[in-house]
Parts: structure tokens; sequence; C-alpha cells
């Protein structure tokens, strides 16, 4: 490579470095630092740069997010670790035999970390050396479908994490109330079948095989664990989901430590109230014990973890 090619790639390097920034500011931390037309500028000379030497573009360049072919059809992909699901609850009485039985085999030194369920779609991605290599649905939680290119659309997901990990991450995508409400206008507007609910929705963007398709449907994502916390050196969930904000992924903030059942409660009856004041929709609460080594001993029963529950909030009235 000639001095001067050199001295573009590394220019280039800079350029996405500060466009990645940007865009971590932005969708993850919802605190952006610049103006759009800053982006939008620094961008536009990337894109310039990137065409006139196409050799220069990486894998990782804000440019190559909208860069997928239009697909014949989706490849299977075998979760190395099974996507589990979780024990759903419904009442209060439900939750506090959860709560004794799980103190009943660790004591009372136990901590909870509450979460909210997103109404979304799970997936998970994994990611080699810090950079974004393969995203997946959860299919039947051993079986899913390679969705890469579409997930590369979603602008809160990373291409390239704040640290050269190799890990692979599990979180929800979903369509925010508001993508939701605009997708569905246009499509009356054109006479499409209009989609039933926002989880309904963010399915169908996944599954397009045009990825450019996929881009205009403002999907986000909210990140909440990680497959082997090993790299991120971590030692309990609340811990985790910080680490993972650290490192460049979408986490939900509203998570909260809990003692016991009264501090659980009140955190469900919170969001049920905010429930309809949300962006996003959410279908209920996931409780889980905190520490690692905890959860360890708890285990697994054939299909879900001991250490969790899935509080189901009674379905809001019909969408209008
Ligand atoms: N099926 C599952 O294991 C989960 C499903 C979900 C969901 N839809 N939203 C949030 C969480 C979370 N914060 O853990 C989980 S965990």
């Amino acid at each position: 490579m000639s001095e001067s090619i050199a001295k573009l790639a590394d220019q280039a390097a800079r350029m996405r470095q500060e466009l990645n920034k940007y865009a971590y500011e932005y969708y993850v931390k919802d605190n952006p630092t610049v103006e759009d037309y800053v982006y939008d500028k620094l961008y536009h000379d990337l894109v310039a740069i990137e065409e006139k030497y196409p050799e220069l573009i990486t894998s990782d360049s804000p440019t190559q997010r909208v860069g997928g072919q239009v697909l014949q059809g989706f490849e299977k992909v075998v979760h190395d670790v099974p996507l589990y699901s979780l024990n759903d609850v419904f009442t209060k009485e439900e939750i506090v035999a959860f709560i004794n039985r799980v103190k009943k085999e660790l004591g009372e030194n136990v901590t909870f970390v509450c979460e909210l369920k997103i109404d979304g779609l799970s997936i998970t991605l994994r990611y080699e050396d810090g950079l974004f290599v393969r995203g997946a649905t959860r299919g039947d939680g051993t079986v899913g479908e390679n969705i890469t290119e579409n997930l590369k659309t979603v602008r809160s997901i990373p291409l390239r994490l704040q640290e050269p990990l190799t890990i692979e991450v599990r979180g929800e995508c979903f369509m925010p109330k508001k993508s939701f409400v605009t997708l569905n206008e246009k499509r009356d507007e054109a006479g499409q079948a209009i989609f039933a609910n926002p989880r309904n929705a963010a399915a169908g963007s996944l599954r397009q095989l045009d990825p450019k398709v996929t881009a205009t449907r403002n999907l986000d994502t909210f990140l909440y664990t990680v497959v082997d916390f090993g790299p991120l050196h971590v030692a309990n969930q609340f811990t985790a989901l910080n680490q993972l904000e650290n490192v460049g992924f979408h986490v939900n903030h509203e998570r909260r430590l809990c003692k016991n059942v009264e501090e659980i409660w009140e955190y469900i009856e919170e969001f049920q109230e905010r429930r309809t004041t949300l962006p996003y929709e959410i279908d209920g609460v996931v409780i889980k014990v905190n520490d690692f080594h905890q959860q360890e001993e708890l285990g697994f029963t054939v299909k879900a973890p001991r250490w969790a529950a899935a509080y189901k909030f009674p379905p809001e009235e019909a969408q209008t």
C-alpha cells in the first residue's frame, strides 16, 4: 500500500471511530454530543473516500450497515448455548412462592434484579475480537435463523465494541411505538395490510429478505444477557448490564436491585402504571437472582432457569 493510501486508510479509520462514537452516544447513551449535520457531513466524507478506494472499506464502517444483498432465504443457526425460556408467574402469591423457594435453597442472603420484559423478538449477537460477526433469531431456542445482514441495519447494534471482546450477547429487538404508528399509517395509505402490534412489525421487519427494507423500519434493541460472562469479568447481573452498556450495547435503564417481595412488587406496580407512557412495549417484569454463583447453584429445569421468573402483566386494552 503506497504511503498516501496508508494515510487515507488511517484517516478513514479515524472517521469511522468518530462516527461510531457519535452513534453510540445517540442510540445507546441517548445523549448526542454533536448535531446531526456533523454526523451526516463526516459520513458523507467517509463514503467519498470508500467509493474512491473500495479496498479501504472495513466491516465495521457505518457505511456497511445497509450493504447486504437480497437473500433467497435465511440460513439455519444452531445455538451453541440454547436460548432458554422463562417460567411465567401471574400473581403476587406466585412471586412469593418463587422467592421463598430461592431463599430456602440459598439462604436469606439473596438479592434480586428486576428488569422490564420487552415485547419484541429475542436475538443473539456474536462478536469476535470486538467485531459483529453474526446475528440470529431465537427460533425454537436451539435452532434459529441467520439474520446478520438485517441486524446490521439496526443502528443501536454496534458493529465494533469498545473493547476487542469475543462474546455472544442476547437481548430483544423491538419496534418503538412511534415507529409502529408511522409505519402502519404509511402502509394503510399505500393500501398494504397493517401490523397488529409492534412485536409483529419487528418480526416482519427482521424477516425481510431485503436488508434495505429492514433499514427503513427504525428497529431498536435492549441487550440483557451474555452467554459467557468470563470476558466481561462480572460477578452478577446488575454489573453485567452496566458492562454491556460500557462496551457498546443498548441496555434498558429501568433495572433495579430488590431485596424482597415488597420491593419487587413495588417495581411491578410502578411499571404497570408507567407501561402506557414508555416509548416501547413491555409485557411484564423479569425477576432474576443477581449473583451468578447463586444462579449456578440453582441451575435450570429442562427449559427454564430456576433463578428467574417472568411476571406477566394482564393484556393492555386492544391497540387503538
Ligand atoms: N426468554 C427470556 O429468557 C427473556 C426474555 C426477555 C424479554 N423479552 N425482555 C427482557 C428480558 C430480560 N431483561 O431478561 C428477557 S429474558
